[in-house]
């Protein structure tokens, strides 16, 4: 069980936490605040969207995670110990970043090299850090690239290699940035596929900051709503994206499915009851 010398009364808190981002504010040095008293917690095994509008705090939010950023009050504790700037070199193993633009992850000359990176870092030898990175680069589908240039994948072989590169390092918990933007249907299914994979397979929790609702309802388990900086809802998919007021007032579009199902109660004078998430379930509620 962790426990907290905490002053964080949000009602998630749980004792599986492995993440618990307590009461934390981040001012940016020219004095823009990315967040303040953000309660976010990530619990075991679960995917967790984080979404907002574009500046509210996302991606801010993210960088608390693995101490990218440290708050400027607050604190961060991952698996019960607390990220300071003595600890976050130990910590940081435990939750891989990937970030928006792959280009900003991958740096090394080639693919092997560059998944091999975080691993070797961690102190594993030459031989565990490549059977760790031939795994991760397999388990993302994006085997035979071992010896291709990172900077001359396409957007979406990137993506699958910037996972790959946190995976190798078998993290507790993998923080997504937009993790389908600019990707093509195939791509963006394949990464939906991973996600549910790292935590169904893997247990890894996936924590994704994005704006595409309509993945969301696919995938999470629980949702947070940010606006401006801080959470302003957060709960299961299905009772978030029926708070059209919510939603929409945090500058956000509802799922097509909760749209549809909306317009078709009201078009049929009927409750909006059943609450679908996904079409089978909207073809039963209109039945
Ligand atoms: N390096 C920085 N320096 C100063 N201000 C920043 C910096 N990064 C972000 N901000 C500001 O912090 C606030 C939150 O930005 P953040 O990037 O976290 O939002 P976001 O929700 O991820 O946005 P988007 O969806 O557009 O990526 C914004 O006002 C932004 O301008």
């Amino acid at each position: 069980m962790l426990e907290y010398d905490s002053h964080c009364a949000c009602p998630v808190k749980r004792n599986d936490d492995i993440i618990h981002v307590d009461c934390a504010s981040h001012i940016y040095p020219d004095g823009v605040q990315g967040i303040h008293n953000m309660c976010f917690h990530v619990h075991e095994r679960e995917i967790v969207a984080v979404c907002g509008g574009n500046g509210s705090g996302k991606s801010t939010l993210l960088e608390h995670l693995n101490g990218l950023l440290l708050p400027s009050s607050g604190r961060v504790y991952v698996m019960g110990e607390e990220l300071t700037g003595a600890t976050k070199n130990e910590i940081w193993r435990y939750v891989g970043l990937v970030f928006q633009r792959p280009e900003d992850q991958l740096f090394a000359p080639t693919v092997l090299d560059d998944v091999m990176f975080g691993p070797l870092n961690m102190g594993m030898s030459m031989p565990e850090a490549r059977k760790a990175a031939v795994e991760a680069l397999e388990s993302v589908g994006a085997t035979g690239m071992d010896d291709r240039l990172p900077a001359y994948l396409s957007g979406g072989q990137k993506r699958l290699v910037a996972i790959a590169g946190v995976l190798a390092m078998k993290p507790r918990v993998i923080a997504m940035d937009e993790p389908t933007s600019d990707l093509d249907t195939w791509h963006s299914e394949l990464i939906e596929r991973i996600i549910v994979r790292l935590r169904n397979e893997f247990g890894i929790s996936v924590v994704m900051a994005t704006h595409d609702l309509d993945m969301v309802a696919r995938l999470a388990d629980r949702v947070c709503i940010l606006k401006r900086g801080a959470i302003v809802g957060e709960g299961t998919p299905r009772d978030i994206f029926y708070n059209r007021a919510l939603v929409e007032g945090s500058g956000l579009a509802v799922p097509k499915v909760v749209e549809i199902y909306h317009d078709y109660c009201y078009h049929f004078n009927k409750e909006p009851d059943m609450r679908p998430l996904n079409v089978h379930e909207l073809i039963e509620a209109m039945r």
